[in-house]
Parts: structure tokens; C-alpha cells; sequence
């Protein structure tokens, strides 16, 4: 693994009026590593993430730095930022985040087209490509249709294969799976796993579900009212958790699901949540 951090969080703060809603954030994620930023309702966690994709709200007042590949990307908008910044995103809602009225095969034609210089025929052939390797049934006829005509599961797989397609070092996915059932969930996070691990794709997952977590991430940055309470290994943090809000995080998994094994294999080969 490279020593140089994908993305470098430094002493984040954002206001909204006088509220800090983050504050005094740090963090790092390397290269093809999945960390998930953890916290409860209300902690900063979407801040956070709208801050790294530079997608914050106008009144929003922000501090500190953030280094996309040692780049400062703090003040720099997602439209200004340059190829080397961008970051791809995924998010809750599949449906408002695809184009309601254009064809799923038009909206992943277009990364390929637009930053990969693909013709619209080989960036068809790439979109059905990356639609059969999410697994879903029949893309050339699904490239056909439009998001409402799927499923919610499907959709959020579209959305994945549309952040996949743009070929970031960084993903940024924000509570993708809260929407869904458990099935789909475990498609879905299947899906990310897979594709980040092919791709070599670091991962910046937000979530308040430890279990989700402990499928696909390997670090975990612990928030509570926008400051890190605690961070490091999954694995650890779920062994011997320090802090009080995390304590509480692992026995409520604990209480839902006694045992959990991690697929997240490539760092933490064993058994994440034991019986208590
Ligand atoms: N437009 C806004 N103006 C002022 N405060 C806001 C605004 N939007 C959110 N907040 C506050 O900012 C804080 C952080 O919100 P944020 O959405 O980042 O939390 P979160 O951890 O992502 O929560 P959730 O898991 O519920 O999405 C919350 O206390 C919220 O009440």
C-alpha cells in the first residue's frame, strides 16, 4: 500500500450560523482502503462527506483541510475541482440521484464518454459491462429502461456501477444501504466490496450501522457531535471498544445480531462481532 493518504481530513469545522456541526475533524484514507466514518443521527457524518465531495451548502462555513492526493480541496466547489480531486458519490436516495426521465444506458454512457473519450458505441458496450459485473439481470435490455422501472436495490447497483464508471481513486458513499432490506443491503455492500477491491478504489462509507461497517470497511472513524471520539481498526474497535458512545454501538449490534463474520478479508480475517 502507497504511504501517501488518498484523502487527508485536518481539523475540519463547519458552521451553519453559529452551530458547529463539525468540529475539529481529522482523518486519512489510503489508497484502495474502505474507512467508514461512524456516528449517530445528527453526529456531522453527511457534513463531513458534502465537504470531501465539495458539495456544502452555500451558508455553510468551513475550516481547516482537505487534501485530495495532496491537493487542497476545501474551498474548491465539485464543479471546479480537477480530475485529480474528483471524487465519485453514491447516495441514499437512488432515485433522485439518477435523471428520472433519461435511460439508465444514457446516464453510464456518459462518464465513459466524457472522461474516458469512449465512443457512444463502446461506451454502451462499457455500461452493459459494468451492469452484468454488479450482477443485474439482463442489461441489455435493462440499459433500456428508466430508474423508476427498477428496483430500489437495482437502482442503488446502477448507482454504484455510475460512480464506478467515473474511475476515482475516492468513492464517497453516504448511508447507500439505509433505504433497503437486508437482502438487498447485502447485495448492495457485496457489490461495493467487490467493485472497490477490482478497482482498487478507496472508500469513504457513511453510516450509523455498525453491521453494515463490519461487511465492508476496515477502519472506522468514530463521531459524536461532529468530533472523532475514537478510530482504528474495525476489528479492534469492536474487540475492546474505549469510548462510551462506542461501547454502546457494539452491544446494540450485539443485542440485533450475536455473531457477525467480516467480509472485508483483505484486512480483518476474522470474526468481527463474537458473542458477548
Ligand atoms: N440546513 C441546516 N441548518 C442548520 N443545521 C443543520 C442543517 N442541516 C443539518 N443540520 C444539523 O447539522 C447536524 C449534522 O447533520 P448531518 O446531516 O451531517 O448529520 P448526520 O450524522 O449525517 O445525520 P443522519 O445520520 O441523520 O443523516 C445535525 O445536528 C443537524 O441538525
Amino acid at each position: 500500500m502507497c504511504s501517501d493518504p488518498v484523502l487527508s481530513v485536518r481539523d475540519l469545522r463547519i458552521q451553519i450560523g453559529r452551530q458547529a456541526v463539525v468540529d475539529g475533524l481529522s482523518f486519512d484514507v489510503m489508497p484502495g482502503e474502505r474507512v467508514c466514518l461512524l456516528g449517530a443521527s445528527g453526529s456531522g457524518k453527511s457534513f463531513t462527506a458534502n465537504a470531501v465531495l465539495g458539495l456544502l451548502p452555500p451558508a455553510a462555513k468551513v475550516q481547516g483541510s482537505i487534501r485530495l492526493h495532496g491537493r487542497e480541496a476545501i474551498a474548491t466547489p465539485a464543479a471546479r475541482r480537477l480530475n485529480e480531486s474528483r471524487v465519485a458519490m453514491v447516495f441514499q436516495d437512488s432515485l433522485s440521484a439518477l435523471n428520472p426521465l433519461a435511460s439508465i444506458g444514457s446516464q453510464l454512457r456518459e462518464p465513459f464518454i466524457r472522461h474516458h473519450g469512449l465512443s457512444r458505441k463502446a461506451a454502451t458496450q462499457a455500461a452493459v459491462a459494468l451492469l452484468e459485473a454488479m450482477d443485474l439481470p439482463d442489461p441489455q435490455r435493462l440499459v433500456k429502461r428508466t430508474p423508476a422501472e427498477l428496483s430500489g436495490g437495482q437502482r442503488q447497483r446502477v448507482c454504484i456501477a455510475l460512480a464506478m464508471a467515473c474511475k476515482t481513486s475516492l468513492m464517497v458513499a453516504d448511508e447507500p444501504t439505509t433505504a433497503l432490506d437486508v437482502v438487498t443491503q447485502a447485495q448492495v455492500l457485496r457489490a461495493l466490496r467487490e467493485h472497490t477491491d477490482t478497482a482498487q478504489t478507496a472508500l469513504l462509507f457513511i453510516t450509523h450501522d455498525l453491521h453494515a461497517a463490519a461487511q465492508l470497511c476496515q477502519r472506522a472513524v468514530i463521531i459524536e457531535r461532529g468530533m472523532m471520539i475514537e478510530s482504528g481498526p474495525l476489528d479492534a474497535l469492536i474487540n475492546a471498544p474505549r469510548h462510551r458512545f462506542t461501547r454502546e454501538l457494539v452491544a446494540a449490534a450485539h443485542s440485533v445480531q450475536p455473531s457477525l463474520t467480516s467480509h472485508a478479508e483483505r484486512y480483518t480475517p476474522h470474526a468481527l462481532l463474537k458473542s458477548a
